[in-house]
């Protein structure tokens, strides 16, 4: 089946989870301060024991080594990690234009990770996750370090993403009118449980 499919996904904190995100459709996510919407990403992404079926345009991440599924899946942490000393080290393929449309010139590769600022890192840290050309997003408060301008650019680079590529994401945000921008569907935690909470086409 095209786009992302969770069926029945249970992890410790909540009630068996059950969605569909068609192909280039965006659903946001929300819900109060430790409800488990990360927790949400990070089970879909195989970072923590879960059971149930997830699927990604047909593949089942059963089926392939948890390396091979998070590739696919492409998880973007509210908190970016990084290990090498430069910003260019962490790359292998670099679009320009893409660097461009979140503000960066070409010299950013040099620059020392010591010296970025929290929306810096936020920034590079998604043109990182794209460059590996993930088939889905998961996205965990993406702009949240971010002032409004940086946030619009990032916002509009998400959605050429996902719809040249038809990639299905999800976008956690406690931001109801970035909910209403961004995203088609809106699912809810609540009460330890994945609610609709409203929907619109885009
Ligand atoms: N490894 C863990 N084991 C048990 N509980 C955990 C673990 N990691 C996080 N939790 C708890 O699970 C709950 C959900 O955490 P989660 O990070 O998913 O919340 P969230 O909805 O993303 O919150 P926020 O909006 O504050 O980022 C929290 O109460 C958190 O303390």
């Amino acid at each position: 089946m095209a786009g992302l499919s969770v069926e029945n996904l249970c992890f410790s904190g909540m009630k068996p989870v059950s969605f569909r995100i068609g192909p280039g459709q965006c659903a946001g996510l929300t819900g109060p301060s430790g409800s488990g919407k990360t927790r949400l990403l990070r089970a879909v992404a195989d970072l923590i024991p879960h059971t149930g079926e997830i699927s990604l345009n047909g593949a089942y991440a059963r089926t392939m080594p948890a390396h091979a599924w998070r590739k696919k899946v492409g998880f973007l942490p509210a908190e970016s990690a990084w290990w090498e000393e430069t910003v260019g080290a962490h790359f292998i393929q670099i679009d320009a234009a893409e660097f461009r449309r979140l503000g960066f010139d070409a010299d950013v590769l040099s620059w020392d990770i010591n010296r970025l600022s929290s929306g810096e890192r936020q920034r590079l840290s998604l043109l990182r996750l794209l460059s590996g050309k993930p088939e889905a997003l998961l996205l965990d408060e993406p702009t949240a370090n971010l002032d409004d301008d940086n946030a619009a650019r990032v916002e509009s680079l998400i959605g050429s993403y996902r719809l040249h590529r038809n990639t299905p994401v999800i976008w956690v945000t406690h931001d109801p009118d970035q909910i209403r921008r961004v995203a088609a569907v809106h699912f809810r935690i609540k009460s330890g449980a994945l609610m609709q909470a409203a929907k619109r086409q885009r």
